[in-house]
């Protein structure tokens, strides 16, 4: 469901794919020049000028709806589609940078697991021995100096690849005896990470075995606060896991349901950070048409009841700087500091998507 869709040729049978292959970025080279295939945006509805019109004169374009929720931002959604909610410009640029910053720094951290879990081990602080330029290095197990007295350092080794990082250019144990990767290529190849309850992707569920964290806190204040325009007065949403999405240039997130959580009348509440995506909101087979929308970095998600059982992905990210649109992050972001993080942001986008599992 998370990996890169393929889409091509064959694979354009349903609605739903013709669509994802309409907004994909396309780049085509003629001799050394690349270009990318413009896209028809025509047709893609801009939440932020929905709201900016709305702001105007109080109306809004034919099929879409302002929820009547008593939320203190407009809440707006599509007239045939119940249980979709889309809250425009709901995170402050400080906010965003928060968020921006935990997903990099926090959020990738072990226990909490990431599509680099399963290959290398638990990796700790990525980005910050990226921003060192270190290497991550297999040591072969008979390379490793284990102390012969310590037997479960033995036992524990014995099987185990060793990942570890070192400075670029370290002395490597044996030629041709072990392999290695940059922090930087495996920074960039990060596209998951997973908060609280632990989902285990091979059997598609969550694993209450994996060891985890406690949700967040602040972000658990900060979903049950953007839900409220999805839920019913007497009940409270209770965040116990989260998906961060990391996306750079190219990387899509193709069409699937998010069906593994118990209660669909609960929302999935999601957050966009970063550059600008396309998103595709379906119905219930891939077969049905999707409506297409901006998605910009503040803009917040949430999807409930019957909305839980249509298909939806992101076909496609905007990394140029036109497109982008991030020119509030990127001033907020201009300090010394935090640079290493602007330039990240500049060229990905991040979304966190919270549920409540059980
Ligand atoms: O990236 C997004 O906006 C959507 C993410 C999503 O649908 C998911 O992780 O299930
Ligand atoms: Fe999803």
């Amino acid at each position: 469901m998370y990996g890169e869709a393929q889409i091509s040729g064959s694979s354009d049978r349903t609605a739903f794919r013709r669509a994802e292959k309409k907004y994909k970025l396309f780049k085509t080279s003629l001799g050394r020049r690349k270009s990318v295939k413009p896209v028809d945006l025509s047709e893609v509805f801009d939440f932020r000028a929905i709201l900016e019109s709305y702001n105007r004169d109080g109306g809004t374009p034919d099929g879409i709806v302002r929820h009547r929720c008593g939320f203190d931002l407009p809440v707006f959604g599509f007239e045939d589609r119940p249980g979709f909610y889309f809250i425009p410009g709901a995170l402050s640029v400080e906010e965003q940078c928060h968020w921006i910053k935990e997903s990099l720094l926090n959020f990738p951290q072990p226990p909490n697991r990431t599509n680099h879990t399963a290959i290398y081990g638990p990796i700790h602080q990525l980005f910050i021995e990226a921003q060192k330029k270190r290497v991550l290095i297999e040591a072969d197990s008979l390379d490793v100096d284990v102390d012969s007295t310590d037997f479960d350092s033995i036992n524990a080794n014995a099987n185990a690849p060793k990942w570890q990082f070192c400075e670029e250019g370290c002395e490597v144990p044996k030629a041709g005896s072990c392999r290695s990767i940059s922090a930087c290529s495996l920074l960039r190849k990060l596209r998951w990470s997973t908060l609280g309850l632990q989902f285990d992707w091979s059997k598609r569920n969550y694993d209450v075995s994996l060891p985890h964290n406690k949700f967040p806190e602040s972000l658990h204040q900060l979903a049950k606060r953007m839900a409220v325009p999805a839920m019913s007065e007497k009940e409270e949403f209770r965040p116990e896991a989260a998906i961060v999405n990391y996306f750079g240039s190219g990387d899509m997130l193709g069409g699937h349901l998010d069906d593994m959580e118990a209660d669909w009348s609960k929302p999935i509440v999601s957050m966009s950070l970063g550059c600008k995506a396309i998103f595709l909101l379906g119905g219930n087979s891939k077969e049905d048409f999707p409506v297409a929308m901006f998605l910009r970095s503040g803009d917040i998600v949430l999807m409930a009841g019957q909305a839980r059982e249509c298909f939806h992905g992101v076909p496609r990210i905007f990394t140029d700087e036109e497109n982008a649109e991030i020119s509030p992050l990127v001033s907020q972001l201009s300090r010394q500091d935090d640079l290493c993080f602007l330039d990240y942001i500049r060229t990905s986008r991040i979304n966190i998507n919270i549920r409540q599992v059980f």
